[in-house]
């Protein structure tokens, strides 16, 4: 809007709190916002100019969102930037889980500090295609609980947006924390015109989660970012029958651990058996999961990722699942769905050889 967000509180007839007349015209009378709107200066915010600037050397621009924390989306967004990166893409990954940030671990950055330079924060590189940028390296202790209220933590990410200088970007993956809170209405407000190419939001199948999963999709459609799909992480729990103990319970409920005699007696019966995978349902999807609720709410769906105890590891080791040959059953789905995105956004388009 041309002279700002009228406040929900103003008068009727209100010029708008970046009008000349703001706080002035005969409207402004009684209204509990007259003073700030008199006083306060008015054209455009410098520091939304100075992001714009920054943001023009950054082709593609996606927030990954969750409605509730613990769902998985800070490994999500940790496997998509190497996913990129990986395919050369020049990757920018931004944590702006201010209370929260497991970013630098995910990628094995724990430890770094940010350096400035006269061009601005210099992002901590994995790799000279993946830069990385987080509140957590700036706390001296990893251990430290960041107790920040909306405005401050407004203020960084702002600072985040302004004054980190990633260079040319292919793609700015932006973490950001559970729920939709100040600091989502600050990324979208900072971002806004832009080109935020749209949100991936992450979530696990069981209807608590999902509930709050409609909440971030209404969100989305509210403040006009397009959502890119849902991933329903942690679907079902898979891994190869040789990962797994085989326990005996005793009538006293004492457990007695016979996997050896388990192997032992498939190796002798039926060997071909031992190259198995199991999978079993950890979280509830008989509501229809994620798939359901894409459909009831037009929004694409862009596959489910298994548990994967392998993947858990790659990220508390800060590691691609990719280049793991142990996350036998997480690495395909997370690849299908970042090819996916890769194709139906026609970002292989910015690779020479299409990659
Ligand atoms: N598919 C998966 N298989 C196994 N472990 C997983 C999977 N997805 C996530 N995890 C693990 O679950 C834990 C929580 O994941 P993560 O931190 O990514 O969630 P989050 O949604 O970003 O949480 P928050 O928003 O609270 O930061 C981590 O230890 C992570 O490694």
């Amino acid at each position: 809007m041309e002279n700002g967000d009228i406040p929900e509180d103003a008068n009727e007839h209100c010029p708008g709190p970046q009008s000349e007349s703001a706080g002035k015209s005969d409207a402004c009378e009684g209204c509990p916002n007259q003073q700030i709107c008199a006083t306060a200066p008015k054209g455009p915010d410098p520091d939304l100019v100075a992001i714009a600037e920054r943001m023009a050397t950054v082709k593609h621009k996606i927030l990954v969102l969750s409605g509730k924390g613990g769902v998985g989306k800070s490994t999500f967004s940790a496997q998509l930037a190497f996913a990129l990166a990986e395919r050369d893409f020049q990757v920018g990954l931004l944590d702006v889980d201010i209370c929260g940030p497991s970013i630098p671990k995910m990628l094995g950055l724990e430890g770094q500090e940010i350096h400035q330079s006269n061009l601005g924060w210099s992002p901590v590189y994995v790799e000279s295609n993946l830069g990385v940028m987080s509140i957590g390296f700036m706390l001296p202790n990893p251990d430290e609980a960041v107790i920040w209220r909306g405005p401050r933590k407004n203020g960084l990410i702002k600072q985040f947006l302004k004054d980190v200088y990633w260079g040319e970007l292919d793609f700015l993956i932006v973490d950001a924390p559970p729920g939709t809170s100040d600091e989502h209405i600050s990324i979208v407000q900072c971002l806004d015109g832009t080109g935020v190419d749209g949100a991936i939001i992450v979530t696990t199948p069981q209807q608590v989660s999902l509930i709050d999963v409609r909440k971030e999709v209404n969100f989305c459609k509210k403040v006009g970012v397009k959502v890119l799909g849902v991933v329903e992480n942690m679907s079902s729990l898979c891994q190869p029958i040789t990962d797994f103990k085989f326990m005996k319970m005793s009538d006293e409920g004492e457990q007695k651990d016979v996997t050896q005699w388990v192997w032992e007696y498939m190796k002798e019966k039926a060997p071909e058996m031992l190259n198995l995978i199991a999978c079993t349902e950890v979280f509830d999807s008989s509501g229809g999961g994620a798939v359901k609720m894409c459909n009831e709410m037009g929004v694409p769906f862009l596959g489910k990722v298994p548990l994967d105890p392998q993947l858990c590891k790659a990220a508390e080791d800060g590691t691609s699942c990719f280049a793991n040959k142990d996350c036998v059953v997480s690495a395909p789905a997370l690849k299908k769905i970042i090819v996916q995105l890769i194709e139906t956004n026609g970002w292989s388009m910015l690779l020479s050889n299409g990659a």
